[in-house]
């Protein structure tokens, strides 16, 4: 399969530590994948990485079909908003974007116009900067970050301290972008809620080891209520609720059954395999919030630990 991203066994050392240790992930092209992970976890080394801004100790990453010494000539494909957004706050929005527009050759009133209506700020572009609240700042910030009309967009914590209007407003921009202009994204951040609305994959990362990988159908399958069984023996279980019709349920490990479909029926299923003699340790409605779930995975509160 063709990648637009590729990274491969990639490690960053520091001193005596790993930053993020052997980590592999690819991602196809109109993707948006969410990188979760607590403090000092190595999503900013990570991106950082990735957009040439550090050098790997080890390790490859290959945007495109290039890798290796190759990457610097694509590199301009990629727009980054990694840590803060790089402003002057002197200057107005329009002459903030203007200046990153000549860097890279481009003298065109009428593209910063059309980069500042993407994001919202065509109204407020001649204010100065130090005018401006976080979120709209933020805003800004993605418009540098889109100058040149990059295909990777990279966002490092994009909604980190926003009011809930301020996060409402990236949102929307990141699927705009995505939707309409074909962009692939990472993002991350440790608003766990908010990047299930955005986002199509999540890394999760922890120690500076991508820890698992998982889709959004597949985290919400996880999350969602569903019913569990506890069993003895699951095996014989499942031919019971074939009969029964259920096709959604998945078998967890040897005492376990989570069924995310009929929650209505436990009644039912509790009967059904009373008659056919397969004893039940217990049967209820379960659920597990996202939080809980990449604290189980990563031994720690995110929310706490990422301010
Ligand atoms: N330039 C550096 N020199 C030494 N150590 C560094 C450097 N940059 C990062 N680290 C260390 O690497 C680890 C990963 O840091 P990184 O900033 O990538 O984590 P993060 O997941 O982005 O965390 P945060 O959410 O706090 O930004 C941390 O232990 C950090 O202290």
């Amino acid at each position: 399969m063709d990648y637009l991203l590729s990274v491969q066994n990639l490690s960053k050392k520091y001193s005596n530590q790993f930053a993020i240790n052997n980590i592999s992930l690819n991602l196809k092209k109109g993707e948006i994948y969410g990188l979760i992970g607590k403090n000092g976890a190595g999503k900013t080394t990570l991106l950082k990485i990735i957009s040439g801004l550090v050098k790997p100790s080890n390790g490859d990453v290959a945007l495109f079909d290039y890798s290796g010494a190759s990457r610097k000539k694509v590199l301009s494909r990629i727009g980054t908003l990694i840590e803060a957004p790089g402003l002057y706050s002197n200057l107005t929005a329009y002459d903030n974007l203007k200046l990153k527009c000549l860097c890279l050759g481009i003298n065109d009133p009428k593209y910063i116009g059309s980069i500042l209506e993407i994001v919202g700020l065509e109204g407020e572009s001649n204010k100065k900067v130090k005018q401006y609240s976080l979120g709209m700042k933020q805003r800004l910030g993605i418009a540098m970050a889109l100058v040149g009309e990059p295909d990777l967009l990279l966002l490092d914590e994009p909604i980190n301290g926003l009011d809930p209007q301020g996060i409402k407003d990236v949102r929307d921009i990141v699927l705009k972008l995505n939707k309409e202009y074909g962009i692939t994204m990472i993002i991350s951040s440790h608003i766990l809620d908010e990047l299930l609305k955005i986002v199509d994959r999540f890394g999760i990362i922890n120690d500076g080891r991508l820890l698992k990988e998982i889709s959004k159908a597949e985290l919400k399958e996880i999350c969602c209520n569903h019913i569990e069984i506890n069993i003895e023996e699951p095996k014989k279980a499942i031919v019971v609720l074939d009969k029964l019709g259920f096709n959604n349920y998945k078998v967890i490990d040897n005492h376990t059954i989570n069924i995310y479909e009929r929650l209505n029926d436990s009644g039912l299923i509790s009967m059904e395999l009373y008659k056919n003699d397969i004893s039940i340790n217990s049967i209820s409605i379960e659920s597990i919030s996202i939080e809980d779930y990449f604290i189980h995975l990563t031994g720690g509160n995110i929310d706490e630990q990422s301010n």
